[in-house]
């Protein structure tokens, strides 16, 4: 007792499913279907071995095979021991089945999308595998382009084409705006007091319009260049001494503490080396595994109380963590004496908090404060890091395509000086590098879930209300029919004098959703892909180590809340700018701490 060792491939004292990356599929519904037998044949009944056989005297010797097997039957005589009478409980299990044989039959009309056949309980959950999007687009290879599954008790509809997409997240967009209540909702998001989680309704309109009219505006994402700038100029100087040393670097370690570095100041005002007691990074990366986890009780409510993963438990601990941390910040923010003078995005939701008279909400308290700031947190951080770290690991392993961006800069920028915000939108190659890195690689496959709000007939199916909406932008990006034969490859021509827009108004190509529920923060998130990937491009040649041949760089995936990389991207970089080390170095130097 008291020892925290998991089967799930994490403790290798016990790794029954294995671990790592060919750890077992299955292995949700193996635990789930071997702790509810034994549960339910030790709760039913006692077991006495026959002819007063004594239980140490049982053999438990094994056989060889396939699987391991016991070497002699298990025999046993069962005695029921629960007080409620057998007949009942026969009743009980063949309830359901009863139910099936006589309900009334239904109404013609619209059919649900055709999909998969579902299995008792689990329904269509064993189908998903460890790479869920992927799975999915071969289903609707067979299915079309809606299809219907069952995800444990839950109702889902898959939408694989740009057509079927721009119906569910435009003509329906006020029917399929609300989202799922799932655990990581409740748990980490304070009864889902943020954005992302939150139901539709009053609360979240208010919350999304406080965000665009006062967090995530243009004007205000601008405000924070000299922040960005100086940020990136301390990455760049660390990545020349790497440079000059010819280090092997972990590019997406450098672009990770890059850009939570810029977030921590953007949102708290300090950055991460003087947050040492609040730690929240290391909480908030445990909080986006935990969200991204496959939770059994999101799908199979009965069995959340049970708590068969112990999931649940992790969210209480972490969410108490989590509070502590920000409780310290808050605290330390409203002590400050020149709180008013704070630029950064937590005093503007304090702010509010202090005013009771304020526009949006007549009560918002510290929980509203903390939901919120943690919904930008896990929203700026990851989707920027991986998006980032997709698109160089695509350049290096295409040099012809790094070499005509190189290209772009050096014409438009030059070699004696960084590239600056102001420059981006005079980078038409760049621009669509990006849209390439975000069709064969996107940040979220499967959007985020949305949900029916009520019955409704789409393009001729029906969909019923509380179904689950999965978004596979993943298959649609990956699509022939939607891009042509070259679909796989990495060819960012292919954007050229096509009017293709990211933000939601072209299905076949969106990243950051659609509609009412469409990411609020694009505008900052493309902003902060596209300088770093022009910057670290501009600056520097990449070469991977030990002489590895470009094409040979895996461009494996893994899901999760996000869809980062498998593998680390380690690369070797050379400096090209015309700027002396020596130059960029003591500038940065100069800048730090703006
Ligand atoms: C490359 C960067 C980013 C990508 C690819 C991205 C992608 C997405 C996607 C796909 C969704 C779900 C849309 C849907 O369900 O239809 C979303 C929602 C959201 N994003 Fe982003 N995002 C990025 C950056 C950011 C940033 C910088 C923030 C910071 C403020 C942010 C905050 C949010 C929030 C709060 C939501 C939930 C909106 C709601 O439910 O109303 N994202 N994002």
């Amino acid at each position: 007792m008291g020892r925290d060792i998991d089967v799930h491939g994490q403790d290798f004292e016990l790794i029954p499913f294995g671990a790592g990356r060919r750890v077992c599929p299955g292995m949700q519904l193996g635990l789930l279907t071997v702790k509810l037998v034994v549960a339910q044949f030790a709760h039913c009944f006692t077991w006495e071995l026959p002819d007063g056989m004594q239980p140490e005297k049982l053999d438990m010797n094994e056989e060889f095979g396939l699987s391991m097997l016991r070497s002699s039957k298990l025999l046993a005589i069962p005695s029921y021991r629960l007080q409620m009478p057998p007949l009942v409980i026969a009743v009980l299990i063949s309830l359901p089945f009863l139910m099936l044989l006589f309900r009334a039959r239904p109404k013609p009309g619209p059919a649900l999308p055709p999909g998969p056949r579902p299995l008792p309980i689990i329904g269509n959950l064993h189908m998903l595998g460890h790479l869920p999007h992927r799975a999915l687009a071969k289903l609707a290879q067979k299915y079309g382009p809606i299809m219907s599954l069952r995800l444990g008790h839950v109702p889902a509809v898959v939408i694989s084409s740009p057509n079927a997409a721009e119906a569910f997240l435009k003509q329906h967009d006020a029917i399929f705006a609300n989202r799922p209540v799932i655990q990581a909702g409740v748990y980490l998001s304070y009864a889902t007091k943020g954005m992302a989680f939150t139901q539709y309704g009053e609360y979240w309109r208010r919350v999304r319009k406080m965000c665009t009219l006062h967090l995530l505006t243009p004007a205000r994402v601008a405000s924070f260049e000299g922040l960005r700038k100086a940020e990136i100029e301390a990455a760049v100087r660390r990545l020349v001494e790497s440079s000059v040393a010819r280090e092997v670097v972990d590019v997406g370690e450098r672009v990770g503490e890059l850009i939570e570095d810029t977030v921590f100041k953007m949102v708290v005002g300090k950055g991460k080396e003087k947050n040492k007691r609040y730690d929240l990074m290391e909480v908030i990366e445990e909080g986006a595994a935990l969200s991204g986890a496959f939770n059994l009780a999101d799908f199979v409510p009965y069995l959340a109380p049970f708590d068969l993963q112990r999931l649940t438990k992790k969210m209480r601990d972490l969410n108490k963590r989590v509070d502590k941390i920000f409780e310290n910040i808050i605290d330390d923010h409203l002590k400050e004496e020149d709180f008013g003078r704070h630029k950064d995005l937590l005093a503007t939701l304090l702010a509010l908090m202090k005013n009771p008279n304020n526009e949006f909400f007549s009560s918002f308290d510290r929980d509203n404060v903390k939901a919120i700031a943690i919904d930008i947190f896990v929203g700026a951080i990851d989707t920027s890091m991986v998006t980032i770290t997709w698109a160089l690991a695509a350049l290096i392993k295409h040099p012809r395509v790094m070499k005509l961006l190189q290209e772009e800069l050096d014409s438009v920028i030059g070699r004696e000086r960084m590239v600056m915000e102001s420059d981006l939108p005079k980078l038409p190659f760049l621009d669509m590098v990006v849209k390439e890195t975000f069709r064969l690689y996107p940040v979220a496959p499967l959007l985020i879930p949305h949900e029916s709000m009520e019955d409704v007939v789409v393009n001729g199916h029906k969909i019923l209300k509380k179904s689950r909406i999965i978004i596979n932008f993943w298959a649609i990006g990956r699509d022939p029919n939607v891009w042509s034969k070259n679909v796989e490859e990495f060819y960012p021509e292919r954007f050229i004098g096509k009017d293709i827009d990211v933000r939601g108004r072209d299905f076949e190509l969106i990243p950051f959703g659609a509609g009412r529920r469409g990411c609020p923060g694009m505008q900052w998130g493309l902003l902060i892909v596209k300088l770093v990937v022009a910057q670290f491009a501009h600056c520097f040649t990449w070469e991977l180590p030990n002489g590895m041949q470009p094409e040979k760089l895996d461009m494996v995936e893994e899901f999760g809340l996000s869809m980062p990389r498998v593998n680390k991207l380690l690369a070797i970089p050379s400096y090209r700018l015309q700027v002396a080390h020596s130059d960029i170095i003591s500038r940065t130097s100069s800048n730090r701490g703006v």
